[in-house]
């Protein structure tokens, strides 16, 4: 059950109004991985704990979540639940292990195809299993105080199933490929059974207290565009017509699908449901809004590794990306991709300090622009 207790207001909701396509007094800012190992208030906590106990343990995770947002202190305009897109994974009954700086690893990963009957669960009661995720954000959104909205997520069933079957990171992905290839007909098995769980456990999240969902893809750009089209899209499609559906209009809240890599299916992207695309640093933004024509809101896109290249870089890039997206609708700015964990603190500080400062530029400019415009067409 969700804490009955009422949420408090929210003081800041650019970055919904943004994702509904409204205008905005300057783009709203957050980064993927804004919690996590860059911070060095995120390694103490690491030291004493696993990693999934701090998932697993709702003050531990409140408390990660927070710790950029009061590092930051109003410079983010969104919170992400700190989590892993492994829980469902291990929802599905499967063993994850964190090994500290190696990353993920399943000691008994999925091997032949009838082991997607005989190593997972038949069903999965997300309240059952994935409770404590729920505890998270309740607390969480509760903790927040209505400083910003909270974000939820989960691993698509594409990047899911690879994890699953890989046993962990791979270059090349090419046990998961074999299934697509030798086994079609277990894999979209594999692919519905996952897509499910990322349904049930997605309205889960907005019952308990998100605020904005995202949907991660990140090994989209593994697959070529025939492939993605029948491995990954469907099941994109169909997770944010289910959550929609079941929410209804009343509870609904905006959805982001992030597709890494996936530049050839961006049409697409932006007409299965999604209101927010987001994209990794290949995309040019001119490029991008030219196929999206303002169908979707657009997040992203610096390359990560920006961050580690000085002041000069992060300024001159992050103001070069927040001019070309424009910042009074339609744009959320973010990195292409997770921060990386050697990135300096002051170097994420900057960029969200020029986010900031470039988007009130921008949205001035193009207030002055209007006010002309109106004026020629009174005069
Ligand atoms: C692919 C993926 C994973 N997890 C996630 C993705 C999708 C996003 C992406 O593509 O980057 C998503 C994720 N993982 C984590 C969050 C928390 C919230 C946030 O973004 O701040 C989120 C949204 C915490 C984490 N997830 C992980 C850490 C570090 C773990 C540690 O402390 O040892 C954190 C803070 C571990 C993790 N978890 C995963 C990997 C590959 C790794 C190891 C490498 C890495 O750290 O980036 C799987």
């Amino acid at each position: 059950m969700a804490d009955p207790k009422p949420f408090p207001p929210l003081k800041n909701d650019l970055i919904l109004r943004a994702a509904r396509g409204e205008k905005t007094e300057r783009a709203p800012v957050w980064v993927m991985r804004q919690a996590g190992r860059y911070l060095p208030e995120f390694r103490e906590e690491r030291v004493m704990n696993d990693f999934f106990k701090i998932c697993r343990t709702p003050e531990l995770a409140t408390k990660v979540t927070l710790q950029p947002i009061d590092r930051y202190d109003g410079l983010l305009d969104a919170s992400i639940i700190f989590s892993d897109i492994l829980v469902i994974p291990q929802a599905l009954g499967m063993e994850v292990e964190m090994v500290p700086g190696k990353g993920p690893h399943f000691p008994d990963p999925l091997v032949k195809p009838e082991e997607v009957h005989t190593k997972l669960k038949e069903s999965v009661d997300v309240n059952k299993e994935l409770q404590y995720v729920f505890d998270a954000i309740t607390m969480t959104r509760h903790a927040l105080n209505g400083r910003v909205p909270l974000i939820g997520f989960v691993g698509a069933p594409w990047t899911l199933m690879s994890y699953m079957i890989e046993g962990g990171g791979s270059k090349t992905l090419s046990k998961a490929k074999e299934w697509l290839y030798k086994y079609p007909q277990e894999s979209h098995e594999l692919l519905r059974r996952i897509t499910d769980v990322c349904v049930d456990f997605l309205v889960g999240q907005v019952r308990a207290g998100a605020q904005m969902l995202q949907v991660f893809e990140s090994w989209g750009g593994e697959l070529g565009p025939h492939e993605f089209e029948q491995f990954s899209l469907p099941y994109l499609a169909q997770i944010a017509t289910r959550v929609k559906e079941i929410l209804g209009r009343d509870e609904s809240v905006p959805m982001t699908v992030f597709a890494k890599g996936s530049w050839y299916a961006l049409d697409k992207l932006a007409v299965i449901g999604y209101e927010t695309v987001s994209l990794d640093w290949t995309y040019s933004p001119t490029a991008a809004k030219a196929v999206t024509k303002g169908r979707v809101t657009l997040q992203g896109n610096m390359d990560p590794s920006v961050l580690l290249g000085g002041d000069e870089a992060i300024v001159a890039t992050a103001t070069r990306m927040v001019r070309e997206f424009g910042s009074t609708g339609r744009y959320i700015a973010n990195l292409g991709h997770g921060i990386l964990p050697s990135v300096p603190v002051e170097g994420m500080e900057l960029f969200l300090k020029t986010v900031h400062r470039v988007g009130l530029e921008v949205a001035a400019e193009e207030k002055a622009k209007e006010i002309k415009s109106d004026m020629n067409i009174l005069g």
